[in-house]
């Protein structure tokens, strides 16, 4: 991004211990939360891995937000536990699932990590208190169960053990809020925590579904897309079941199909044998299912959907957002708020960049490519950018002034496809007390191929009033900077253009 903030969180030094799948997912997380992350991965390909999972990473927070994010942190591996953890303030385990490796492991770590450094585990299902034992400080060890991927989910939950302080609690609870996080506390640690019983419970049927013939992995996957999976994006079990039970609720539900528990619905007690011919089963009609598209595609495709439905989320509930669309909603805002005001340090040999982002799933139309009203958006977020950096921000419309856009005249150049970077630049034309002339023009891609411009017009407002008022003096200071500088460059050819102009001027003959 043009615009950064510093490090978002309460830390600015991570180490991530382990950077496979949720490893790599984490490292990307922190690092565009500004954080500086060091890490230890023995495996040989460790550091093309990570790259990778990263460069997914910045593909979708770039469809997902035009908010200012911070500088990313710099990323740092390292040859053993000890040097990645040795100033961390947050340390991630993420090596696999087996209870001796990880012991192993978190005693290196809490050996060689500052005594005030907090010390999460990605474990699935091990419980703190049987990775705390044998620890020398283990207060600080709680679990921090992410899901997949880490960089786009934003829940963790919390798992306290029998050892681990209330301030550690808290203490995690608040550097992941300040990343864009949710951190939900789970009360008693039990093994597998909460979204893993429920996940393993689907899971351990899906299993059967399969084995005993009932139908293939593409079915079952499409009746979870097609329905319930749609659902619960948005609403979780309990408020779904409720409004499923009519006007009656949830009491209704329950007495409704409370007996349905006693039938034979389920086969959950039974653990399904995993043999060689139900592997090669599962293996074959999974290859088949991705039809040739490797891990990475795949994954950019899960992270496109998920963008667009945690947007979908952003725009819920009148506006307000719902769910995960307003925790993105409510993160924007403090990233906005955090990157707001200063004095603009204008270049006088070129208008300014005020925002970069990646054409969103979303926003793709029926010709494949950004639909009209988005350029719209990002020259209205351009503007916004603008209004910020003269001192209008949500403190001064609170207050009861704004600037509101009273004439726009937009130009389509080109096109724009799904995930290519743009970036909008704005030249101040003129100002006075009350108006501001502003010309945006929007780039595409590396090449910077010029695909629109936008000529606005603004007028400050006394909002309350409903009308038009001067600007105040601290503003119009910082405006006119700006324009003076702008004042040396070129007056675009376009500026004060009319749509069919050279027609009309053409039509004598
Ligand atoms: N894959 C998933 O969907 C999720 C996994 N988790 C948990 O995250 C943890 C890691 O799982 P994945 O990332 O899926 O596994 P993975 O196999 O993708 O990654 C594990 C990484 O740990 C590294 N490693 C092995 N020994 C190590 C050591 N001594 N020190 C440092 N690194 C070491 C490996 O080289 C590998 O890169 C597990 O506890 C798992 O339960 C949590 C949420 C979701
Ligand atoms: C399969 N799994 C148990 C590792 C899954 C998780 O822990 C969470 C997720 O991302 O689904």
């Amino acid at each position: 991004m043009t615009a950064t903030v510093g490090a978002l969180a309460p830390i600015s030094r991570a180490a991530c211990v382990g950077g496979g799948v949720i490893g790599g997912g984490w490292i990307a997380r922190f690092l565009l939360a500004g954080i500086d992350v060091k890490v230890f991965d023995p495996h040989p390909a460790a550091q093309r891995i990570v790259a990778e999972v990263l460069a997914n990473a910045e593909r979708a927070y770039g469809m997902l937000t035009g908010a200012p994010l911070p500088k990313r942190g710099r990323l740092t591996f390292c040859a053993s536990v000890a040097e990645a953890v040795a100033d961390a303030q947050w340390v991630q385990e993420s090596v696999p699932e087996r209870l001796d490796l990880k012991r192993r492991v978190l005693a290196e770590i809490d050996a060689g990590a500052p005594a005030e450094a907090l010390i999460g585990s990605s474990t699935s299902g091990l419980k703190p208190s049987d990775l705390q034992a044998g620890l020398a400080h283990p207060g600080r060890l709680f679990v921090a169960h992410p899901y997949n991927p880490v960089y786009l989910l934003p829940l963790v939950e919390i798992v306290g053990g029998a050892a681990t302080t209330p301030e550690t609690i808290a203490r995690a609870k608040a550097v992941l809020d300040a990343i864009g996080m949710k951190g939900v506390v789970i009360a008693r640690e039990i093994e597998a925590f909460v979204g893993d019983r429920l996940l393993e419970a689907l899971w351990r049927e899906a299993l059967w579904l399969i084995k005993d013939d009932i139908c293939d992995v593409e079915t079952l996957d499409d009746v979870i897309r097609y329905s319930f999976g749609l659902r619960w994006a948005q609403m979780g079990l309990f408020q779904t079941y409720r409004i499923a039970g009519g006007e009656a609720g949830m009491r209704h539900f329950l007495a409704q199909f409370g007996p349905c528990l006693q039938w034979p619905w389920t086969r959950l007690t039974d653990v399904v044998d995993l043999d060689d011919a139900l592997v090669e089963k599962i293996g074959g009609q999974s290859d088949a299912q991705a039809a040739g598209l490797s891990i990475r595609e795949l994954e950019r495709i899960r992270d496109e959907n998920l963008v667009g439905i945690v947007q979908a989320l952003k725009a819920g509930q009148g506006g307000e957002g719902w769910g995960a669309g307003r925790l993105l909603k409510e993160f924007e805002q403090r990233l906005w708020a955090q990157a707001g005001g200063g004095a603009p340090a204008p270049d006088p040999t070129a208008p300014l960049e005020l925002l970069e982002i990646r054409v969103s799933p979303a926003w793709i139309d029926y010709n494949g490519h950004m639909t009209e009203h988005r350029y719209l958006q990002v020259f209205g977020d351009t503007s916004d950018a603008l209004l910020r950096l003269i001192g209008v921000d949500f403190a001064y419309v609170e207050a009861g002034h704004s600037y509101y856009t009273v004439e726009t005249h937009l130009r389509h150049l080109g096109e724009a496809r799904l995930g290519e970077a743009l970036t909008c630049t704005t030249q101040v034309l003129a100002v006075d007390d009350k108006r501001l002339h502003l010309f945006h023009r929007l780039f595409a891609g590396p090449e910077r191929r010029e695909i629109a411009t936008a000529e606005y017009m603004m007028l400050h407002v006394d909002s309350r009033a409903g009308r038009s008022a001067p600007a105040p003096e601290h503003v119009l200071a910082k405006l006119r900077a700006i324009a003076d500088a702008h004042a040396k460059l070129e007056t675009p050819a376009a500026v004060g253009r009319a749509i069919g102009q050279k027609t009309r001027l053409a039509a004598p003959v």
